[in-house]
């Protein structure tokens, strides 16, 4: 019930061929999509193309699909951790492949592939980080978006260059950032396509924590360390406690609330006397 409420594409079969734009997409080549999954529940999904800024490519699009999929699946998963290579976030749509899906349709048919795998991120039953170092431009940007939470490495910017390209948002980075910060900041990032830094972001809640910078307070570990500190404040328990909480929490976020109340209960269902809840009650019991 919850998945198919909840889990579901923005755009099927009815809206454009999926197997059709994939192929097209491999057509721009370069880069990847790297998951590597913890024993601590936590994972760490790379957006590694370094040698052009973690540029977007069609086939990075189509391995991050793919590792969306396998997250989709993933019953012991907790968290997640989104983070570019090399010390930098992602640099938006690769020019090469902008250039080259310049017709309507195609533009459009690479957004709609991309709102999928997006919004699939996004209500992945994992709480998300996205580990802000260097640049978040354009389509990167929107990455940011995608998940629960923005932390940001010291000097490390988040920027919706969409204005200088002469376009809009195209990946759901629109919708998601009036969500996060209303649609007034939404219009003042957009229309001034201002670089967000640390503090502006912290102050217009796009940011969710300013990481230390490890070069200069000593003992403070590396950013990737500071964040997985900090997601594992939120992912302590067992996988399917976690698992329910975030999804009671997009269904209140995203559903009329009649449906929203009855997907709670579905997933309390899933919950409500199971081996957590036996093992609490039983440890409580001991306490009388
Ligand atoms: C729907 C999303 C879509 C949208 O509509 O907005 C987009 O995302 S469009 C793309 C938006 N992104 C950008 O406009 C950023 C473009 N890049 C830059 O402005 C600069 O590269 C930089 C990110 C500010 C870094 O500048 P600098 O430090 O001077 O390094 P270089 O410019 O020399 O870059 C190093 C290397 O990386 C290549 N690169 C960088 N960004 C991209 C990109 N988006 N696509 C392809 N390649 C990119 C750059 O070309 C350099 O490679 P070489 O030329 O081979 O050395």
């Amino acid at each position: 019930m919850w998945q198919r409420q909840m889990g579901g594409r923005v755009y099927t079969e009815m809206d454009f061929d999926q197997e059709e734009t994939k192929a097209k997409l491999l057509g721009f080549p370069g880069g990847s999509i790297d998951l590597s999954k913890q024993e601590s529940g936590i994972a760490v999904l790379k957006i590694n193309n370094p040698s052009h800024m973690n540029a977007f490519t069609g086939t990075m699009m189509v391995q991050l699909e793919e590792k969306v999929s396998l997250l989709e699946e993933w019953a012991d998963g907790k968290g997640l951790i989104l983070q570019g290579a090399a010390g930098t976030f992602c640099s938006g749509l690769d020019l090469n492949a902008f250039k080259q899906l310049s017709k309507p349709q195609d533009g459009m048919e690479m957004c709609m592939f991309m709102q999928n795998v997006l919004t699939r991120l996004l209500r992945l039953p994992l709480i998300s980080v996205a580990l802000v170092e260097g640049r978040a431009l354009g389509g990167g940007a929107e990455l940011t978006t995608a998940c629960d939470f923005r932390l940001m490495a010291p000097g490390s910017v988040i920027q919706f260059v969409h204005k200088h390209m002469g376009v809009v948002p195209g990946w759901g980075g629109a919708a998601r950032l009036v969500y996060l910060v209303g649609s007034q900041n939404c219009l003042k990032l957009l229309c001034s396509a201002s670089k967000v830094d640390p503090e502006l972001g912290l102050h217009i809640r796009l940011a969710d924590g300013a990481l230390k910078d490890p070069l200069v307070e000593e003992g403070v570990g590396t950013v990737r360390q500071q964040a997985e500190k900090w997601l594992s404040h939120y992912t302590k328990g067992p996988p399917a406690v976690i698992q329910a909480i975030k999804k009671v929490t997009l269904s209140g976020r995203e559903l009329p609330l009649t449906e929203a109340l009855r997907t709670e209960r579905e997933v309390f269902g899933t919950v409500w006397g199971g081996p957590s809840n036996l093992q609490a009650l039983t440890s409580k019991s001991k306490h009388k």
